[in-house]
């Protein structure tokens, strides 16, 4: 069963609330490359904060505690405050430096079933009460922000009690999972009847099975396994307006696909409580390795190869030659050394790292993609760092806890084009960000590869301006999505929630909008549901 006080630690992502240590000499290499870091700048005030009173109408309280019990009610300063943002850097800061304008849910609700959500949403809509479906709470676009939008008064649903696989369909390979499983809770469920999802993103240890669907969201496996959407064969919903099932065979022309308009909604057009996903047999072999192409270009366009002539490795992913540096600066060691003598050697004079991994039927889809790399010039490594990878693959949020405690601006921001277009979108994401942040370091990797293009993903490490940190971001991500909008999508995976909306009608159109704004309509007609998220 999930541990429904999981949510405590919000400031940091380890559930003791330690964080990965950070070596002397990293934070020298640090300190020289992005300016002052160190473990005196990175002081908490205690983010227990005065919270106000609860705005949650008397007679909505007592009917939602008739319908749930008192004890799943929550009205406790420290429960709401727990559930009040995810965990993007501007949630962290904000956190860690207890901010009074972050908002607050009134009420966190815990239903145990669907049913219970449904009749949560009735009340609500009774007495015009806004809404936040939450999940894992690892959103990093503001996705559960307790905005209140038009009402008095919003709670935060917390779907934690939603934690049963439901039903499993071994011939036709479906599994149907409530809503608030977590990433290794469902696996574990699965593997019992022999079945793996495959979608390990890396908040896999928090984020939940709506959260995924409600987000769109993508897996480190994904070139193997597809995107969480892929997975999707139904959903059931709670709404304003009554139940919706969706899915009902595995194709259909029976008009367009509203399973699609249902995933990526992110709790504006419904509660997520089951979804009916496709499983896969438990593989009986994983392999991981590393390999080295000199230069981004060559390693784009390796990639690009192996993803237009059947090559993708189920895991692939290339690393630009900035964060192959970081790698190899933050690993320091004998290895790293003979490594880096390896390559020089070779002549490789700007090596980027590539991980390929392959789940079940290792054999004969390794040789064609070790076939393809060799013929695209790539160096094998071997599997110490395909192994290297797999162990450390959840280690990045430790290490922002810990990078935080020192001073440290580290966030992330991820984006898609067409390959034609994904070179001049690295260098002018980069370029955007640099030229805000000044002395900083912007790494990319290419995170998921398609036929017709690749997701970029960028991790940022600055030295904070600790007098506006959230400023200091919020500047740099601005110009890094002014230069995204045009070239690529505002979001590959982390979804829109309420960073992502002012750029949501240049994707889309004011039509698109439009379209998205009518099915809310139909849907949740005084708009309870999410607040002020992907719609603005
Ligand atoms: C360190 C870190 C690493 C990450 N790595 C990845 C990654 O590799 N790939 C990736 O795709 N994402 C990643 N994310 C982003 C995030 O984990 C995903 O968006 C995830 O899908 C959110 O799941 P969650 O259960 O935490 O949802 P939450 O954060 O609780 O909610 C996300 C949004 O969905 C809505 N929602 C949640 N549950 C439901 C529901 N049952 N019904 C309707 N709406 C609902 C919420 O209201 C909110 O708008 C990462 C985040 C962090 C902090």
């Amino acid at each position: 069963m999930n541990d429904l006080v999981n949510h405590r630690l919000r400031h940091s992502w380890s559930a003791d609330g330690g964080a990965a240590s950070l070596p002397d000499r990293a934070v020298r290499w640090l300190g020289q490359r992005i300016g002052p870091v160190g473990v005196d700048r990175g002081s908490r005030v205690d983010s227990r904060r005065n919270v106000p009173g609860s705005a949650v109408p008397e007679a909505a309280r007592a009917e939602l505690a008739a319908l749930l019990g008192d004890e799943y009610v929550l009205l406790d300063g420290s429960q709401r405050l727990d559930r009040a943002s995810g965990l993007s850097y501007l949630d962290l800061v904000r956190a860690r430096a207890g901010a009074e304008e972050v908002p607050v849910p009134d009420a966190v609700l815990l239903p145990a079933d669907p049913e219970q959500v449904q009749a949560v949403l009735d009340v609500c809509v009774r007495h015009d009460v806004g809404v936040v479906p939450f999940g894992g709470g690892t959103s990093v676009v503001g996705g559960v922000a307790a905005l209140r939008g038009d009402k008095a008064a919003v709670v935060a649903l917390d779907l934690v009690r939603l934690d049963e696989l439901v039903s499993v369909d071994p011939v036709s390979r479906i599994a149907v999972l409530q809503a608030g499983v977590r990433g290794p809770e469902a696996e574990r469920l699965l593997a019992a009847h022999g079945f793996t999802l495959g979608h390990v993103p890396q908040s896999f240890e928090r984020a939940t099975i709506g959260g995924f669907a409600a987000t769109r969201s993508a897996g480190q496996a994904s070139s193997g396994y597809g995107r969480f959407e892929d997975m999707v064969a139904g959903l059931r919903l709670a709404t304003p307006k009554g139940e919706w099932r969706l899915g009902v065979a595995p194709a259909s022309a029976a008009g367009p696909d509203l399973r699609h308009l249902a995933v990526g909604s992110e709790g504006t057009l419904g509660v997520i409580t089951e979804v009916a996903l496709r499983v896969r047999p438990l593989p009986d072999q994983r392999y991981y390795e590393g390999w080295v192409v000199d230069g981004w270009q060559a390693g784009a366009a390796a990639v690009r190869k192996l993803a237009q002539d059947h090559g993708l490795a189920d895991v692939t992913r290339l690393s630009d030659v900035d964060e192959t540096k970081v790698s190899f600066a933050l690993n320091a060691g004998w290895k790293t050394t003979a490594l880096r003598a390896y390559l020089a050697a070779r002549g490789i004079r700007n090596p980027c790292l590539l991980i390929v991994g392959w789940e079940g039927d290792v054999g004969r889809r390794r040789a064609r993609t070790r076939a393809m790399l060799r013929c695209a010039d790539a160096h094998r490594i071997g599997p110490a760092l395909g192994q290297s990878w797999l162990r450390g693959r959840f280690s990045g949020p430790r290490q922002r806890d810990t990078l935080l405690d020192h001073g440290v601006c580290v966030e992330t921001l991820e984006t898609a084009t067409y390959w034609s277009t994904v070179d001049e979108l690295h260098d002018a994401v980069r370029d955007a960000l640099t030229t805000s942040l000044g002395r900083a370091i912007v790494m990319c990797h290419v995170s998921h590869a398609y036929e017709t293009g690749a997701s970029l993903y960028f991790t940022v490490l600055a030295s904070r301006d600790d007098a506006d940190p959230a400023g200091q971001w919020q500047r740099a991500k601005a110009a890094a999505s002014e230069v995204i909008t045009g070239l690529g999508t505002i979001s590959h995976h982390h979804a829109v929630g309420v960073d992502h909306a002012p750029y949501l009608a240049a994707e889309i159109g004011t039509l698109g909008v439009e379209v998205l704004r009518a099915a809310k309509a139909a849907v949740d007609p005084t708009g309870i549901l999410n607040p002020g998220k992907l719609l603005g």
